[in-house]
């Protein structure tokens, strides 16, 4: 074999195998490493005329690549990346790069960085987003960890990633676990958007008693408008699919059971830590969380009535729905870009979030047209707080919040529960109010704990003997 491989991956997979043939159509000499013999035998298969091998030996693949050794991970997150890592280690040499691709939990990057530089090897945790389709043909790459690490791969990942504009979606992040913060956030946001689209698609279905095909076509107009995006384009697409089964529409056949391997879930555990509120991404893990109780909601639907007044679709049903839509990913994109922002003091990756919004514009799952105004917020006011202090986004909300006021009646009054599109209404009302209720908390909280409260007319903190 071959001992001058430029790039090594670990974890031949849905990701892995497709990441590698996309650095080998780059002119980049690629080996795989895998457990598992099939893997690589449709790896070698695949990479028929190009110059990628795989094995299963860890000591050919580590023999075989250039040295300072650029090698990738694509395995499951957790236990396993260890697991890699300390197979790897004997056989590696200092200066040597490793780079973990997969959805790793930010604290363990942290950990494996400073485990790692300690034994002279640089460590990287970046985040990859496109999915299978992305990885092969483009995917958008958010790396974070040492600068000197990224100087070894930066061109690979340029070369590989997708193209916006002529300009690679792939910048490096930040220091230590900036990457897979930033990917993480990225997943949660996706959560909200795709819940979204999930209420949007009930209040359509149980609101209304569109079809699907109406529904569809209608997905599939949003997408050539300002709501062009990624996952409203495969929306619309999802509606077209029938069932080989039964002939019917495949949508119609599928569980409403939505599992989640961790991303969205993090996200919102650690907006809580950092008290940066990201209720419609929350909102997003816990009906996954509620979509898992199928059992308990079947028998829950004979106890309760479902009686519910017939709607009929007004000739502005679409635009109405549209505007509710568009709102709430606004809102969507705001409160994630928030906590960047917040993680980004916390955690000093001193994050560049117009940066972050360019490289999302191409390649990944929240792709969206919507990006391109986002990065440009950022370019204008780089510590732009929320986006929705910024003056064309404000703008945008002021004329079409009320649609999203409109959708919320329509599924209260139907009883569809719309929990990410209520819950970005109203942190856009909390949001945009000088006044909050929460004076109320204050006082109930010195009264039963002496807490102390601050006061609106005078400096200091204060305590009442209530009642
Ligand atoms: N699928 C997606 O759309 C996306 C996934 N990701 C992330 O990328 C990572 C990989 O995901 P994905 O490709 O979907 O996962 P897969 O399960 O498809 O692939 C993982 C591969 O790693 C192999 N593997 C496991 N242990 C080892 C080991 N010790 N040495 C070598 N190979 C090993 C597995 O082999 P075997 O099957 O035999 O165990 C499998 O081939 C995850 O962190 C995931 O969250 C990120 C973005 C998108
Ligand atoms: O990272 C991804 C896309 O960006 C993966 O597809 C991820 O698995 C999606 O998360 P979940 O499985 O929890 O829905």
């Amino acid at each position: 074999m071959d001992e001058n491989f430029d790039f090594g991956m670990v974890g031949l997979g849905v990701m892995g195998r497709n990441f590698i043939l996309n650095v080998a159509d780059h002119g980049y000499s690629a080996i795989g490493l895998d457990t598992d013999a099939q893997k690589v035998e449709a790896l070698t298969a695949e990479g028929t005329g190009k110059q990628v091998e795989g094995t299963v030996s860890k000591e050919v693949f580590v023999k075989a690549l250039k040295s300072p050794r650029k090698i990738m991970l694509l395995v499951p997150a957790g236990k396993i990346v260890d697991a890699v890592i300390e197979d790897l280690l004997p056989l590696l040499d200092k200066g040597d790069l490793i780079i973990d691709g997969g959805n790793s939990f930010f604290p363990d990057t942290n950990r494996r960085i400073t485990y790692l530089a300690d034994k002279g090897i640089h460590f990287m945790g970046v985040g990859v987003s496109g999915g299978a389709e992305g990885a092969r043909f483009g995917p958008s790459i958010m790396p974070g960890g040492p600068k000197e690490g990224y100087a070894l791969i930066e061109p690979i990942f340029r070369a590989v990633a997708a193209k916006v504009d002529e300009e690679p979606c792939v910048a490096h992040m930040g220091n230590t676990s900036a990457g897979n913060y930033v990917k993480m956030v990225h997943n949660g946001i996706e959560y909200g958007l795709m819940q979204l689209i999930a209420e949007t698609y009930d209040v359509m279905k149980r609101g209304l008693g569109l079809s699907n095909e109406t529904i569809g076509q209608t997905f599939g107009k949003w997408s050539e408008g300002r709501l062009k995006s990624f996952l409203v384009e495969i929306t619309a697409d999802i509606f077209k699919q029938k069932d080989p089964l039964t002939g019917e529409d495949l949508v119609d056949k599928i569980l409403d059971k939505a599992k989640q391997k961790g991303t969205g879930k993090w996200t919102s555990q650690n907006a809580m830590d950092l008290g940066m509120p990201v209720p419609t991404i929350d909102a997003a893990v816990t009906m996954r969380g509620i979509s898992a109780l199928k059992e308990q909601r079947s028998q829950a639907s004979k106890v309760f009535d479902q009686a519910k007044p017939e709607l009929i679709a007004d000739e502005q049903w679409a635009d109405t729905l549209e505007q509710g839509l568009y709102s709430a990913f606004v809102i969507t994109y705001a409160q994630g870009l928030a906590q960047l922002s917040a993680a980004s003091l916390e955690y000093s990756y001193e994050l560049n979030i117009s940066a972050v919004a360019r490289i999302w514009r191409g390649g990944c799952i929240i792709r969206a047209s919507l990006l391109e105004h986002i990065r440009k917020a950022y370019e204008r006011t780089p510590a732009l707080k929320n986006l929705l202090l910024d003056d064309a986004f404000a703008e945008i909300l002021d004329s079409s919040h009320n649609g999203l006021r409109s959708v919320l009646k329509l599924a209260i009054d139907t009883g569809i529960p719309v929990s990410c599109l209520g819950a970005s209404l109203s942190y856009f009302d909390a949001f945009k109010s000088e006044k909050l209720p929460l004076n109320l908390v204050q006082a109930q909280r010195d009264y039963f704990g002496s807490h102390t409260y601050e006061r609106t007319d005078q400096q200091g903190v204060f305590h009442t003997e209530w009642g």
